[in-house]
């Protein structure tokens, strides 16, 4: 498996152009770091790589086909806010069988606990809500894992623990994780290479 982002440009609104000429490539199994200065474009990249934005310019590649529009999307995005990511009409068990049935061991290693499941969104802290949209994106569907600053605002402590659980179930599956992440004793933990987004996006930008 190789997700693949080729000479990808993208811009928002009337051609405010965030990236160009960007060229990535994640193997299975492979864990990568994307850095970058504030407002450099990571999300964007990262948003575009899980088929939530769809380029300017370029294309995503999944082992040389574009991403599929419907279904279960083998790459998958957890972002920062799990409030965000979650629908709060839908008690916490649904949201957790969104992707089909959660992988029991998944959801007893993150700690995710029986009383929590007939709860609603605002019913749960933030940490407890990203457990829930990390087991959901753990499936054995999945192939790519976009984690963008996914336990940043996380205690210490939930940060190792969802970590451990998410790089065991990568290494057993073979799934290739690019992280997004500010945090730089994180990335030179957990990856097997960092890629810096200012050093390969060909974005000209003002020194100013
Ligand atoms: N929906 C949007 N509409 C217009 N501009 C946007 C939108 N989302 C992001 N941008 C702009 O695109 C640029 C890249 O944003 P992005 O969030 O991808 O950067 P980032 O590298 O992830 O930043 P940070 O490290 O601060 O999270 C920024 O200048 C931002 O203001």
């Amino acid at each position: 498996m190789l997700l693949e982002a080729n000479n990808i440009g993208y811009y928002y609104g009337t051609r405010q152009w965030v990236l160009s000429g960007v060229t990535i490539q994640i193997a299975a199994g492979e864990v990568v770091g994307l850095v970058g200065p504030s407002g450099y474009g990571k999300t964007t990249l990262g948003r575009i790589l899980a088929g939530y934005e769809t380029p300017c310019e370029g294309q995503v590649l999944l082992n040389g086909l574009s991403l599929p529009k419907v279904g279960y999307n083998p790459v998958q995005l957890v972002f920062q806010h799990p409030e965000k990511a979650v629908n709060p009409r839908w008690r916490m068990k649904e949201t957790l069988n969104e992707g089909g049935e959660p992988d029991a061991d998944i959801v007893k290693a993150l700690g995710i606990q029986q009383s929590w499941l007939n709860r609603w969104p605002n019913e749960l802290s933030g940490g407890e809500l990203q457990r829930f949209c990390v087991a959901r994106a753990l499936t054995t569907k999945t192939h790519f894992l976009v984690a963008d600053e996914m336990t940043t605002m996380l205690d210490a402590i939930t940060q190792a623990q969802l970590w451990r659980v998410v790089l065991d179930f990568a290494k057993h599956n073979d799934i290739g994780i690019l992280v997004i992440s500010h945090e730089e004793r994180l990335i030179s933990r957990l990856c097997h290479k960092v890629i810096d987004l200012a050093a390969i996006n060909k974005l000209q930008r003002s020194s100013a």
